[in-house]
């Protein structure tokens, strides 16, 4: 299985960690090859605005949605939520629209205000989850798809549709490697389950060979 970091800006070397811990070696994605080459990617924290540029600038942005449109599962911490959202509120900026929520950026307040917190999750794993939160974002709406698997002081802060997972919180900066591999089981099943839809390639081919 091969997993993906993005890598343009934030903290994927601490997923990168975590991922190595569960005896992966992970895919620092730069480079549009990178993006084609992997099972499962990882949108790390950082600033969403600069990882969204880069995003474009560094010319993944095509290549990522052709991934997406194949089923490409995606777990995103912080700023990796952020660019999953539908919506941001009150910002125009680049984002993936994978996850039918609504987030407001910064929302629990300044660098300074950063917190750390535990809190009860209704996945299958061993104990709370213990969450740090820096310069977090706030989920302010989810959509009828969207499952809640966590929330803090009444507020989502781990959310799932389907193949996409987010947290509000940074989970590779704990000794916890629970929702990494909670995640690495949703690109197993997405790898069992193949392809969402045919590929531009595989379409092709189709009207090529004058296969149906
Ligand atoms: N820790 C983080 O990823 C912070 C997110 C950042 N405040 C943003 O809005 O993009």
């Amino acid at each position: 299985m091969r997993i993906g970091v993005l890598a343009l800006q934030g903290d994927f070397h601490k997923h990168g960690e975590h991922l190595k811990r569960l005896g992966l070696d992970p895919v620092y994605v730069r480079t549009r090859d990178d993006v084609l080459s992997i099972d499962g990617l990882i949108i790390p924290g950082g600033e969403s605005t600069t990882i969204g540029k880069l995003l474009v600038d560094f010319g993944l942005d095509a290549s990522l949605k052709e991934r997406l449109d194949q089923g490409l599962p995606v777990f995103g911490t912080c700023a990796g939520m952020i660019l999953m959202a539908k919506e941001i509120v009150g910002r125009e900026q680049f984002k993936l629209n994978l996850l039918d929520i609504s987030v407001e950026r910064n929302a629990y307040g300044r660098q300074i205000d950063s917190f750390e917190a535990e809190f009860e999750h209704s996945l299958p794993l061993q104990g709370p989850l213990h969450g740090v939160f820096i310069r977090a974002p706030r989920i302010a709406k989810v959509g009828p798809e969207v499952k809640v698997l966590a929330s803090f002081e009444d507020c989502p802060v781990l959310v799932q549709q389907e193949k996409y997972l987010a947290a509000s919180f940074h989970p590779e900066l704990t000794e916890n490697l629970e929702l990494h591999r909670y995640f690495l089981s949703l690109v197993e099943r997405a790898k069992e389950e193949g392809p969402a839809v045919p590929t531009l390639n595989d379409a092709d081919r189709g009207r090529k060979t004058g296969a149906p």
